[in-house]
């Protein structure tokens, strides 16, 4: 039994970054994973997004389902300001492990708390785990199908606040059409699509930003 493919990408971060460095983090597994082999990280063209809605929203509390390498669970961490927190959530015990180290080696331990389980099963559990109120932002990655029923179970569970954005990633490749016919025509939500590129690609894709409005 040979390496996974992430187990490859920590290799290259080892190899190719600068410990407690994330910029130089990210870019190793962008180097890696556009030249090498692909993987499905937001990647870099659809990251210089997810940077600029970051910097807008400035969480406190940001959620992510969907962690993989965690390599966007760097590009979020190392744009929050101090005392605020990212919780990630990955349903792959082995991506959470690599996810670790990388988060580790990108020096951002202390902002990220890395969830090992099921969307459904800890959406529910989340107020009463971390004590917390509500998410200021939410960075929607994992099982497509999954988007709709996570939207309204953060809703149900009150864990969204007027003004929460959501952001979610793949809403064209592979693609999440329910989610955008929920957040679009839903008059709780402001939406607002940014036209992009698969990670790594020429594919169209793209995120979709959704304002709660309570
Ligand atoms: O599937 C994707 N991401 C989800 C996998 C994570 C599964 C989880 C479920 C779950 C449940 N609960 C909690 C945590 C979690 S994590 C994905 C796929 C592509 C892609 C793949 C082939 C292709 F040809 C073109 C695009 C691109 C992307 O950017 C992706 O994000
Ligand atoms: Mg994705």
């Amino acid at each position: 039994t040979g390496s996974s493919r992430p187990q490859r990408i920590l290799k290259a971060v080892q190899k190719n970054a600068t410990k407690g460095d994330p910029q130089s983090v990210i870019s190793a597994i962008d180097y890696y994973c556009r030249h090498k082999e692909w993987a499905m990280n937001v990647g870099d063209d659809k990251g210089l997004i997810l940077d600029s809605v970051l910097t807008e929203v400035n969480p406190s509390m940001a959620l992510e389902l969907g962690t993989y390498c965690g390599y966007s669970s760097v590009r979020i961490a190392r744009l929050l300001s101090p005392n605020s927190k990212l919780i990630t959530v990955e349903f792959n015990p082995a991506f959470a492990a690599i996810a670790r180290q990388i988060i580790a080696y990108a020096g951002l331990q202390d902002k990220v708390t890395i969830v090992e389980g099921a969307s459904g099963d800890l959406i529910p559990k989340m107020k009463e785990r971390f004590g917390l109120k509500s998410f200021d932002f939410v960075f929607l990655d994992h099982w497509k199908d999954r988007y709709v029923p996570d939207t309204k179970l953060l809703e149900d569970c009150g864990l969204l606040r007027k003004g929460t954005v959501l952001l979610a990633d793949n809403v064209i490749c592979p693609g999440a059409p329910e989610y955008l016919k929920y957040v679009r025509n839903n008059p709780r939500y402001e939406s607002r699509y940014y036209p992009s590129v698969l990670e790594y690609t020429k594919a169209e894709d793209g995120l979709e930003k959704s304002v709660f409005l309570g």
